[in-house]
């Protein structure tokens, strides 16, 4: 059974840590958001590639679901005590792969091949691929005062923690940006393709503002795992991000975004009285994932509903 998961943020790689205890690496492709890649000093860093390949290496720290658990931050420190204030705290292993990146983009070397490198080096399995090896990249348009102003995601989400009146969210460059032929592959390929329980706007809305993957996957089984449960985010700005772009933060709000590519919708047993409001094949299952066994059972109950 060969599954291609869209992943961004740090819920789906909770998912994918179960998926990974039930099925062999070699049957898992990821592709994952590169929206929020962006260059500190001369450090190149995707985000949220790191944390996908740090999860299958068993080396993520799961307490901030970034960096490598354990780490020590000297450099981090030793440069803030230079004036230069990295904002995300980058730890020394972790930069040692933001490092080997910024090495070969640097000598034009196209990101998904710097990943492959990479997973290779980790001993990880599972294919990895950036949604594209163009640049796209997010940006939240606030309000400011009495005009507006665009801020790149970090800015919106570390530096003003979130606290800003959101107008829109865009994709800069989405419409001109090709999908890496690695994970188009990988999607024509798979049984099914699989969106985790990540934010749908900032970190899989990246990916399908992608035309020709958006394109590929409606040709595909699609699975989606809603990242609300109730009429709440279990973390991060999923639900200020929802509102701005109209949708109600929900499973409907949810289906909305998804619903001209996905087929069957993972609900928490806490919204099981919205099943039949969504119009689509619905599984109603625990889908908080706090324990490992946790992640187990959602990517259990998953591949046995669609087996069915
Ligand atoms: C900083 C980061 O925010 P964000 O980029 O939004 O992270 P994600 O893209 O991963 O979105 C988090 C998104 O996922 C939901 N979530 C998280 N854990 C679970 C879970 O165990 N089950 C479930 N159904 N959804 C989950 C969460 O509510 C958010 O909406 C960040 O949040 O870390
Ligand atoms: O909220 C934070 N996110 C940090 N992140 C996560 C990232 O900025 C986003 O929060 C994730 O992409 C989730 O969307 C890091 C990711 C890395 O690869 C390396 C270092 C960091 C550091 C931070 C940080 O200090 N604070
Ligand atoms: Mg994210």
């Amino acid at each position: 059974m060969k599954v291609t998961v869209l992943s961004g943020g740090t819920g789906t790689p909770k998912l994918i840590q179960g998926l990974k205890g039930i099925i062999p690496q070699k049957d898992i492709s990821v592709i994952v958001n590169t929206g929020e890649d962006t260059w500190i000093g001369d450090l190149y860093l995707s985000p949220d590639v790191d944390t996908v390949l740090y999860t299958f290496a068993d080396l993520i720290n799961e307490e901030t679901w970034y960096g490598v658990r354990g780490d020590t931050f000297y450099c981090h420190e030793q440069l803030k005590k230079l004036g230069f204030d990295e904002v995300l705290r980058i730890g020394d292993k972790d930069r040692a792969l933001k490092m080997h990146k910024t090495h070969f983009l640097k000598k034009n070397f196209k990101l998904s091949e710097v990943i492959d490198i990479e997973r290779k080096a980790l001993n990880i399995e599972a294919k990895i691929y950036p949604m594209t090896d163009d640049r796209v990249e997010t940006k939240i348009l606030a309000k400011e005062n009495d005009g507006k102003i665009l801020l790149k995601f970090h800015d919106f989400w570390i530096k003003r923690r979130g606290n800003v009146d959101v107008v829109d969210v865009i994709y800069e460059n989405a419409q001109y940006a090709k999908g890496c032929e690695g994970a188009l592959k990988s999607i024509k390929e798979s049984d099914f393709v699989l969106i985790g329980p990540s934010n749908p706007i900032t970190s899989i809305g990246p990916i399908l503002s992608i035309k020709d993957i958006k394109k590929a996957l409606k040709d595909k089984f699609v699975v989606v795992v809603s990242p609300i449960v109730g009429d709440k985010v279990v973390s991060g700005p999923a639900g200020t991000l929802m509102k701005a772009k109209g949708l109600s933060v929900d499973v409907l709000g949810v289906y909305e975004f998804y619903k001209d590519i996905l087929d069957v919708m993972v609900i928490d047993e806490i919204d099981a009285d919205k099943a039949d409001k969504i119009k689509c094949e619905t599984l109603v299952t625990n889908t908080i994932m706090k324990t490992l066994n946790d992640k187990i059972n959602l990517a259990k109950a998953i591949l046995e509903f669609i087996r069915k």
